[in-house]
Protein backbone atom coordinates (compact mmCIF):
# COMPACT_ATOMS: atom_id res chain seq x y z
CA UNK A 1 0.00 0.00 0.00
CA UNK A 2 1.52 3.62 -0.69
CA UNK A 3 2.33 5.44 2.04
CA UNK A 4 0.10 8.21 3.23
CA UNK A 5 1.52 11.71 3.70
CA UNK A 6 1.20 13.49 7.04
CA UNK A 7 -1.26 15.43 6.35
CA UNK A 8 -3.56 12.89 4.40
CA UNK A 9 -3.10 10.97 7.25
CA UNK A 10 -4.23 13.77 9.90
CA UNK A 11 -7.41 14.87 7.17
CA UNK A 12 -8.36 11.24 7.39
CA UNK A 13 -8.16 11.08 11.08
CA UNK A 14 -10.08 14.12 11.55
CA UNK A 15 -12.64 12.65 8.82
CA UNK A 16 -12.97 9.78 11.28
CA UNK A 17 -13.51 11.87 14.16
CA UNK A 18 -16.41 14.05 12.79
CA UNK A 19 -17.90 11.15 11.10
CA UNK A 20 -17.98 8.99 14.48
CA UNK A 21 -19.58 11.88 15.82
CA UNK A 22 -22.12 12.32 13.64
CA UNK A 23 -22.88 8.69 14.06
CA UNK A 24 -22.95 8.94 17.71
CA UNK A 25 -25.83 11.73 17.86
CA UNK A 26 -27.92 9.90 15.90
CA UNK A 27 -27.60 11.35 12.35
CA UNK A 28 -27.31 8.06 11.20
CA UNK A 29 -29.29 7.57 7.90
CA UNK A 30 -26.93 10.91 6.48
CA UNK A 31 -23.72 9.45 7.14
CA UNK A 32 -24.31 5.76 6.78
CA UNK A 33 -23.66 4.43 3.88
CA UNK A 34 -22.00 1.36 2.98
CA UNK A 35 -18.75 3.22 1.48
CA UNK A 36 -17.86 4.82 4.71
CA UNK A 37 -17.13 1.32 6.05
CA UNK A 38 -14.26 1.15 7.95
CA UNK A 39 -12.44 -2.08 8.32
CA UNK A 40 -10.44 -1.59 11.65
CA UNK A 41 -13.47 0.30 13.97
CA UNK A 42 -14.50 -1.32 16.91
CA UNK A 43 -17.69 -1.79 18.39
CA UNK A 44 -18.55 -1.01 21.88
CA UNK A 45 -20.65 -2.48 24.29
CA UNK A 46 -21.50 -2.08 27.79
CA UNK A 47 -23.90 -4.47 30.02
CA UNK A 48 -26.31 -2.54 32.44
CA UNK A 49 -28.19 -5.57 33.96
CA UNK A 50 -26.82 -7.89 36.01
CA UNK A 51 -27.88 -11.11 34.62
CA UNK A 52 -26.09 -10.24 31.05
CA UNK A 53 -29.29 -10.56 28.98
CA UNK A 54 -30.04 -6.92 28.70
CA UNK A 55 -27.76 -4.88 27.11
CA UNK A 56 -27.06 -1.44 26.11
CA UNK A 57 -24.89 -1.47 23.12
CA UNK A 58 -23.30 1.69 21.07
CA UNK A 59 -22.22 0.62 17.87
CA UNK A 60 -20.27 3.10 15.90
CA UNK A 61 -19.68 1.10 12.58
CA UNK A 62 -18.99 -1.34 11.21
CA UNK A 63 -17.02 -4.21 9.28
CA UNK A 64 -16.70 -5.86 6.35
CA UNK A 65 -13.79 -8.40 5.73
CA UNK A 66 -12.54 -9.28 2.35
CA UNK A 67 -14.80 -10.44 -0.33
CA UNK A 68 -16.48 -13.66 1.58
CA UNK A 69 -19.24 -13.68 4.11
CA UNK A 70 -16.78 -14.68 7.04
CA UNK A 71 -15.41 -11.45 8.40
CA UNK A 72 -18.57 -9.41 8.11
CA UNK A 73 -20.33 -7.15 10.80
CA UNK A 74 -22.92 -4.92 10.14
CA UNK A 75 -24.01 -2.71 12.65
CA UNK A 76 -25.86 0.45 13.49
CA UNK A 77 -26.46 2.59 16.46
CA UNK A 78 -28.39 1.11 19.50
CA UNK A 79 -28.98 3.43 21.90
CA UNK A 80 -32.15 1.56 23.10
CA UNK A 81 -32.13 -1.66 25.17
CA UNK A 82 -31.42 -4.99 23.30
CA UNK A 83 -31.18 -8.88 23.64
CA UNK A 84 -28.57 -11.09 21.67
CA UNK A 85 -29.88 -13.73 20.20
CA UNK A 86 -29.08 -16.43 17.96
CA UNK A 87 -30.95 -16.97 14.15
CA UNK A 88 -32.44 -20.02 14.28
CA UNK A 89 -33.73 -19.99 10.89
CA UNK A 90 -34.76 -17.62 7.81
CA UNK A 91 -38.25 -17.63 6.47
CA UNK A 92 -38.85 -15.30 3.75
CA UNK A 93 -38.05 -11.59 5.84
CA UNK A 94 -39.01 -13.25 8.99
CA UNK A 95 -36.09 -14.47 11.74
CA UNK A 96 -36.64 -16.71 14.79
CA UNK A 97 -34.24 -15.54 16.99
CA UNK A 98 -33.52 -17.69 20.42
CA UNK A 99 -32.69 -15.19 23.47
CA UNK A 100 -30.37 -15.81 26.06
CA UNK A 101 -33.53 -17.15 27.83
CA UNK A 102 -34.51 -19.98 24.99
CA UNK A 103 -37.94 -18.02 24.02
CA UNK A 104 -37.88 -17.30 20.45
CA UNK A 105 -39.23 -14.24 18.57
CA UNK A 106 -39.87 -13.98 15.23
CA UNK A 107 -37.98 -10.23 13.78
CA UNK A 108 -38.08 -8.54 11.56
CA UNK A 109 -34.98 -6.43 9.52
CA UNK A 110 -33.99 -2.98 10.53
CA UNK A 111 -34.58 -1.39 7.18
CA UNK A 112 -30.88 -0.01 7.39
CA UNK A 113 -29.20 -2.68 7.86
CA UNK A 114 -31.27 -4.79 4.72
CA UNK A 115 -30.01 -1.82 2.63
CA UNK A 116 -26.17 -3.33 3.15
CA UNK A 117 -27.22 -6.06 1.55
CA UNK A 118 -26.21 -6.69 -2.10
CA UNK A 119 -27.13 -8.93 -4.21
CA UNK A 120 -24.77 -11.60 -3.37
CA UNK A 121 -25.33 -11.59 0.13
CA UNK A 122 -27.94 -11.83 2.53
CA UNK A 123 -28.10 -9.81 5.45
CA UNK A 124 -29.27 -12.45 7.87
CA UNK A 125 -28.73 -16.02 7.77
CA UNK A 126 -29.51 -19.41 10.03
CA UNK A 127 -26.98 -19.53 12.73
CA UNK A 128 -25.94 -15.78 12.80
CA UNK A 129 -25.29 -14.29 16.22
CA UNK A 130 -27.89 -10.25 16.34
CA UNK A 131 -28.78 -7.94 18.64
CA UNK A 132 -32.63 -7.28 18.19
CA UNK A 133 -35.23 -4.84 20.33
CA UNK A 134 -38.01 -6.46 20.78
CA UNK A 135 -41.20 -4.94 19.95
CA UNK A 136 -43.98 -6.96 21.16
CA UNK A 137 -45.43 -10.05 22.41
CA UNK A 138 -42.64 -12.71 20.91
CA UNK A 139 -41.48 -10.38 18.43
CA UNK A 140 -38.25 -7.73 17.79
CA UNK A 141 -36.28 -6.20 15.21
CA UNK A 142 -32.94 -7.40 13.83
CA UNK A 143 -30.67 -4.31 14.74
CA UNK A 144 -27.27 -5.59 14.16
CA UNK A 145 -25.49 -8.81 13.18
CA UNK A 146 -22.22 -9.87 14.59
CA UNK A 147 -18.58 -11.38 12.37
CA UNK A 148 -19.56 -14.43 11.02
CA UNK A 149 -17.29 -17.83 11.08
CA UNK A 150 -17.56 -21.65 10.08
CA UNK A 151 -19.89 -20.38 7.05
CA UNK A 152 -21.58 -22.83 5.08
CA UNK A 153 -22.16 -21.40 1.68
CA UNK A 154 -22.53 -22.52 -1.77
CA UNK A 155 -22.27 -19.97 -4.91
CA UNK A 156 -24.99 -20.02 -7.20
CA UNK A 157 -24.25 -18.04 -10.59
CA UNK A 158 -21.41 -16.31 -8.84
CA UNK A 159 -23.21 -15.02 -5.73
CA UNK A 160 -22.26 -16.59 -2.89
CA UNK A 161 -25.23 -17.84 -0.54
CA UNK A 162 -24.51 -18.72 3.11
CA UNK A 163 -26.60 -21.25 4.00
CA UNK A 164 -25.70 -21.21 7.68
CA UNK A 165 -23.33 -19.42 9.94
CA UNK A 166 -21.19 -19.88 12.80
CA UNK A 167 -21.34 -23.60 12.91
CA UNK A 168 -18.47 -25.34 14.89
CA UNK A 169 -18.31 -28.55 14.35
CA UNK A 170 -19.97 -31.35 11.88
CA UNK A 171 -19.91 -34.80 12.52
CA UNK A 172 -19.32 -37.53 9.69
CA UNK A 173 -21.51 -40.17 9.83
CA UNK A 174 -20.20 -43.62 8.68
CA UNK A 175 -21.24 -47.00 8.88
CA UNK A 176 -18.95 -50.41 9.76
CA UNK A 177 -21.49 -52.36 7.94
CA UNK A 178 -24.66 -52.46 5.93
CA UNK A 179 -23.89 -49.89 3.85
CA UNK A 180 -20.01 -51.00 4.93
CA UNK A 181 -17.17 -48.70 5.49
CA UNK A 182 -16.65 -45.76 2.38
CA UNK A 183 -13.62 -44.13 3.52
CA UNK A 184 -13.37 -41.97 0.74
CA UNK A 185 -16.60 -40.61 1.07
CA UNK A 186 -15.26 -39.55 4.33
CA UNK A 187 -12.49 -37.99 2.69
CA UNK A 188 -14.73 -36.14 0.79
CA UNK A 189 -16.49 -34.45 3.66
CA UNK A 190 -13.58 -33.99 5.73
CA UNK A 191 -12.10 -31.87 2.62
CA UNK A 192 -15.33 -29.83 2.54
CA UNK A 193 -15.40 -29.12 6.44
CA UNK A 194 -11.39 -28.23 6.40
CA UNK A 195 -12.42 -26.16 3.05
CA UNK A 196 -15.40 -24.05 5.50
CA UNK A 197 -13.36 -24.14 8.47
CA UNK A 198 -15.43 -26.29 10.49
CA UNK A 199 -14.30 -28.86 12.59
CA UNK A 200 -14.52 -32.29 11.51
CA UNK A 201 -15.30 -35.50 13.80
CA UNK A 202 -16.08 -38.59 12.18
CA UNK A 203 -18.15 -41.34 14.06
CA UNK A 204 -18.54 -44.71 12.47
CA UNK A 205 -21.87 -46.18 13.79
CA UNK A 206 -23.27 -50.10 13.71
CA UNK A 207 -20.18 -51.54 15.41
CA UNK A 208 -22.07 -54.03 16.57
CA UNK A 209 -22.47 -55.43 13.47
CA UNK A 210 -18.45 -56.24 12.84
CA UNK A 211 -15.30 -57.11 15.34
CA UNK A 212 -14.12 -52.91 15.66
CA UNK A 213 -10.63 -54.25 15.31
CA UNK A 214 -11.63 -55.06 11.53
CA UNK A 215 -11.33 -50.96 11.29
CA UNK A 216 -7.93 -50.25 13.06
CA UNK A 217 -6.19 -49.32 10.33
CA UNK A 218 -8.71 -46.75 8.95
CA UNK A 219 -9.58 -45.30 12.45
CA UNK A 220 -5.40 -45.30 12.97
CA UNK A 221 -4.92 -43.23 9.81
CA UNK A 222 -7.71 -40.39 10.72
CA UNK A 223 -6.89 -40.46 14.42
CA UNK A 224 -2.85 -40.05 13.49
CA UNK A 225 -4.15 -36.97 10.91
CA UNK A 226 -5.66 -35.71 14.48
CA UNK A 227 -9.28 -36.05 13.54
CA UNK A 228 -11.48 -37.42 16.46
CA UNK A 229 -13.13 -40.44 15.85
CA UNK A 230 -15.96 -42.32 17.77
CA UNK A 231 -17.09 -45.55 17.18
CA UNK A 232 -20.51 -46.09 18.03
CA UNK A 233 -23.50 -48.30 17.91
CA UNK A 234 -26.93 -46.40 18.07
CA UNK A 235 -29.15 -49.38 18.31
CA UNK A 236 -26.63 -51.13 21.17
CA UNK A 237 -25.84 -48.01 22.91
CA UNK A 238 -21.85 -48.13 22.52
CA UNK A 239 -20.18 -44.97 22.46
CA UNK A 240 -22.74 -42.43 22.49
CA UNK A 241 -22.53 -40.98 26.03
CA UNK A 242 -18.72 -39.68 24.48
CA UNK A 243 -20.82 -38.36 21.27
CA UNK A 244 -23.17 -36.74 23.22
CA UNK A 245 -20.41 -34.54 25.14
CA UNK A 246 -18.91 -33.66 21.85
CA UNK A 247 -22.21 -32.49 21.20
CA UNK A 248 -22.64 -30.30 24.54
CA UNK A 249 -22.51 -26.67 23.92
CA UNK A 250 -21.64 -26.51 20.26
CA UNK A 251 -23.69 -26.44 16.97
CA UNK A 252 -23.30 -29.55 15.05
CA UNK A 253 -23.73 -30.69 11.45
CA UNK A 254 -25.08 -34.15 11.19
CA UNK A 255 -23.71 -35.50 7.52
CA UNK A 256 -23.52 -39.11 6.18
CA UNK A 257 -25.34 -40.74 3.06
CA UNK A 258 -28.78 -42.68 3.39
CA UNK A 259 -29.12 -45.43 5.65
CA UNK A 260 -26.03 -44.91 7.60
CA UNK A 261 -28.22 -44.64 11.28
CA UNK A 262 -28.57 -40.17 11.63
CA UNK A 263 -31.75 -40.66 12.68
CA UNK A 264 -31.37 -43.63 14.77
CA UNK A 265 -27.93 -41.62 16.04
CA UNK A 266 -30.19 -38.52 16.83
CA UNK A 267 -32.15 -40.67 18.73
CA UNK A 268 -30.06 -42.26 21.15
CA UNK A 269 -28.34 -39.01 21.65
CA UNK A 270 -31.63 -37.77 22.88
CA UNK A 271 -34.67 -38.82 22.45
CA UNK A 272 -37.42 -36.93 20.70
CA UNK A 273 -34.28 -34.53 18.73
CA UNK A 274 -35.15 -36.62 15.79
CA UNK A 275 -38.51 -36.03 15.58
CA UNK A 276 -37.88 -32.31 15.60
CA UNK A 277 -35.58 -32.40 13.25
CA UNK A 278 -38.19 -33.86 11.13
CA UNK A 279 -40.84 -31.53 12.26
CA UNK A 280 -38.72 -28.75 10.68
CA UNK A 281 -37.59 -30.07 8.10
CA UNK A 282 -41.33 -30.55 6.99
CA UNK A 283 -41.75 -27.40 7.86
CA UNK A 284 -39.26 -26.18 5.41
CA UNK A 285 -40.65 -28.01 2.90
CA UNK A 286 -44.05 -26.27 2.33
CA UNK A 287 -41.85 -22.95 2.71
CA UNK A 288 -40.43 -24.13 -0.58
CA UNK A 289 -41.56 -20.86 -2.19
CA UNK A 290 -39.52 -18.84 0.82
CA UNK A 291 -36.15 -18.25 1.36
CA UNK A 292 -35.65 -21.54 3.31
CA UNK A 293 -31.80 -21.59 4.65
CA UNK A 294 -31.18 -24.02 7.13
CA UNK A 295 -32.14 -24.54 10.93
CA UNK A 296 -30.52 -24.92 14.32
CA UNK A 297 -32.79 -27.10 16.47
CA UNK A 298 -31.96 -26.25 20.42
CA UNK A 299 -30.70 -29.23 22.04
CA UNK A 300 -32.20 -30.70 25.44
CA UNK A 301 -29.06 -28.81 27.62
CA UNK A 302 -26.82 -26.29 25.54
CA UNK A 303 -25.79 -26.40 21.52
CA UNK A 304 -28.00 -26.82 18.75
CA UNK A 305 -28.13 -30.09 15.97
CA UNK A 306 -28.24 -27.89 12.64
CA UNK A 307 -30.04 -29.50 9.33
CA UNK A 308 -30.57 -28.17 6.03
CA UNK A 309 -32.16 -29.54 3.21
CA UNK A 310 -29.82 -31.55 1.60
CA UNK A 311 -26.81 -30.51 3.94
CA UNK A 312 -26.76 -34.29 4.96
CA UNK A 313 -25.20 -34.79 1.78
CA UNK A 314 -23.40 -31.70 1.90
CA UNK A 315 -20.65 -32.18 -0.80
CA UNK A 316 -17.49 -30.63 -2.18
CA UNK A 317 -19.77 -27.24 -2.79
CA UNK A 318 -17.18 -24.88 -5.43
CA UNK A 319 -13.94 -26.37 -4.31
CA UNK A 320 -11.66 -26.32 -7.81
CA UNK A 321 -9.43 -29.58 -8.47
CA UNK A 322 -5.77 -27.15 -7.65
CA UNK A 323 -7.45 -26.70 -3.81
CA UNK A 324 -7.75 -30.51 -3.15
CA UNK A 325 -4.26 -31.21 -2.57
CA UNK A 326 -4.12 -28.36 -0.10
CA UNK A 327 -6.79 -29.45 1.83
CA UNK A 328 -5.83 -33.00 2.56
CA UNK A 329 -3.77 -32.54 5.58
CA UNK A 330 -1.45 -35.50 5.03
CA UNK A 331 -0.77 -33.98 1.50
CA UNK A 332 -0.43 -30.24 2.15
CA UNK A 333 2.83 -30.52 3.60
CA UNK A 334 4.65 -32.28 0.89
CA UNK A 335 2.95 -30.25 -2.08
CA UNK A 336 5.95 -27.16 -1.64
CA UNK A 337 8.96 -29.87 -2.81
CA UNK A 338 6.95 -30.93 -5.80
CA UNK A 339 9.21 -29.87 -9.03
CA UNK A 340 6.28 -27.86 -10.85
CA UNK A 341 4.77 -25.42 -8.62
CA UNK A 342 1.44 -26.11 -10.78
CA UNK A 343 2.03 -30.00 -9.99
CA UNK A 344 -1.41 -32.35 -9.76
CA UNK A 345 0.44 -34.72 -8.24
CA UNK A 346 -0.94 -36.97 -10.76
CA UNK A 347 1.40 -37.80 -13.70
CA UNK A 348 3.91 -35.10 -13.14
CA UNK A 349 7.95 -36.58 -12.76
CA UNK A 350 9.70 -35.37 -9.24
CA UNK A 351 6.50 -35.08 -7.43
CA UNK A 352 7.27 -35.01 -3.57
CA UNK A 353 3.73 -36.33 -3.12
CA UNK A 354 4.34 -39.44 -5.67
CA UNK A 355 7.29 -40.11 -4.02
CA UNK A 356 6.32 -39.60 -0.46
CA UNK A 357 3.28 -42.52 -1.26
CA UNK A 358 6.39 -44.66 -2.88
CA UNK A 359 8.59 -44.16 0.16
CA UNK A 360 4.80 -45.64 2.69
CA UNK A 361 5.19 -42.03 4.17
CA UNK A 362 1.25 -41.41 2.94
CA UNK A 363 -0.93 -43.55 2.59
CA UNK A 364 -1.86 -45.18 -0.64
CA UNK A 365 -5.83 -45.12 0.26
CA UNK A 366 -5.82 -41.79 1.14
CA UNK A 367 -3.28 -40.65 -2.11
CA UNK A 368 -6.05 -42.57 -4.46
CA UNK A 369 -8.93 -41.03 -2.68
CA UNK A 370 -6.80 -37.68 -3.06
CA UNK A 371 -6.79 -38.63 -7.12
CA UNK A 372 -10.38 -39.74 -7.32
CA UNK A 373 -11.85 -36.13 -6.24
CA UNK A 374 -8.76 -34.41 -8.44
CA UNK A 375 -10.11 -36.00 -11.14
CA UNK A 376 -13.81 -35.03 -10.12
CA UNK A 377 -15.32 -38.82 -10.18
CA UNK A 378 -17.20 -39.89 -7.20
CA UNK A 379 -17.20 -41.63 -4.78
N1 LIG B 1 -27.17 -52.91 13.56
C1 LIG B 1 -27.39 -51.61 13.62
N2 LIG B 1 -28.32 -51.04 12.81
C2 LIG B 1 -28.51 -49.72 12.89
C3 LIG B 1 -27.77 -48.90 13.79
N3 LIG B 1 -28.16 -47.62 13.63
C4 LIG B 1 -29.13 -47.63 12.68
N4 LIG B 1 -29.35 -48.87 12.23
C5 LIG B 1 -30.31 -49.28 11.20
O1 LIG B 1 -29.92 -48.72 9.96
C6 LIG B 1 -31.07 -48.37 9.19
C7 LIG B 1 -31.00 -46.90 8.75
O2 LIG B 1 -31.01 -46.08 9.90
P1 LIG B 1 -31.49 -44.55 9.86
O3 LIG B 1 -31.28 -44.00 11.22
O4 LIG B 1 -32.83 -44.45 9.25
O5 LIG B 1 -30.42 -43.97 8.83
P2 LIG B 1 -30.30 -42.49 8.25
O6 LIG B 1 -28.85 -42.22 8.08
O7 LIG B 1 -31.06 -41.53 9.09
O8 LIG B 1 -30.97 -42.64 6.84
P3 LIG B 1 -31.62 -41.50 5.90
O9 LIG B 1 -32.82 -40.99 6.66
O10 LIG B 1 -31.99 -42.26 4.66
O11 LIG B 1 -30.59 -40.47 5.65
C8 LIG B 1 -32.27 -48.66 10.08
O12 LIG B 1 -32.80 -49.90 9.72
C9 LIG B 1 -31.68 -48.73 11.48
O13 LIG B 1 -32.39 -49.59 12.33
C10 LIG B 1 -26.79 -49.54 14.63
O14 LIG B 1 -26.11 -48.93 15.44
N5 LIG B 1 -26.65 -50.88 14.48
ZN1 LIG C 1 3.29 -33.18 -6.96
Amino acid sequence: MAKKSKGQQKRRVEFRKNRTQKVRQGDITKNFNRDEFDVDKSVHRERISGKGELTRKRTIVGQEGGDGDNAESFSIHVDKECLTGRVLRVQGLISHVEAPDKSVYQCATRRLLKTMATDARHVVAAGDHVWFRPSGEGEGVIESVEPRYGVLSRSSRSRQHVIVANVDQVIIVGSAAEPGLKPNLIDRYLITAEYAGIRPIICINKVDLLDPAQLQTIVGVYGSLGYEVHMVSAIEEIGIERLRRALHGKDTVLSGQSGVGKSSLLNAIEPGLNLRVNAVSRENEKGKHTTTTASLIPLATSGHMVDTPGIRQFQLWDIIPEEVAGLFRDIRPFINHCRFPNCTHTHENDCAVKDAVADGILDTRRYESYCQIFAGDSA
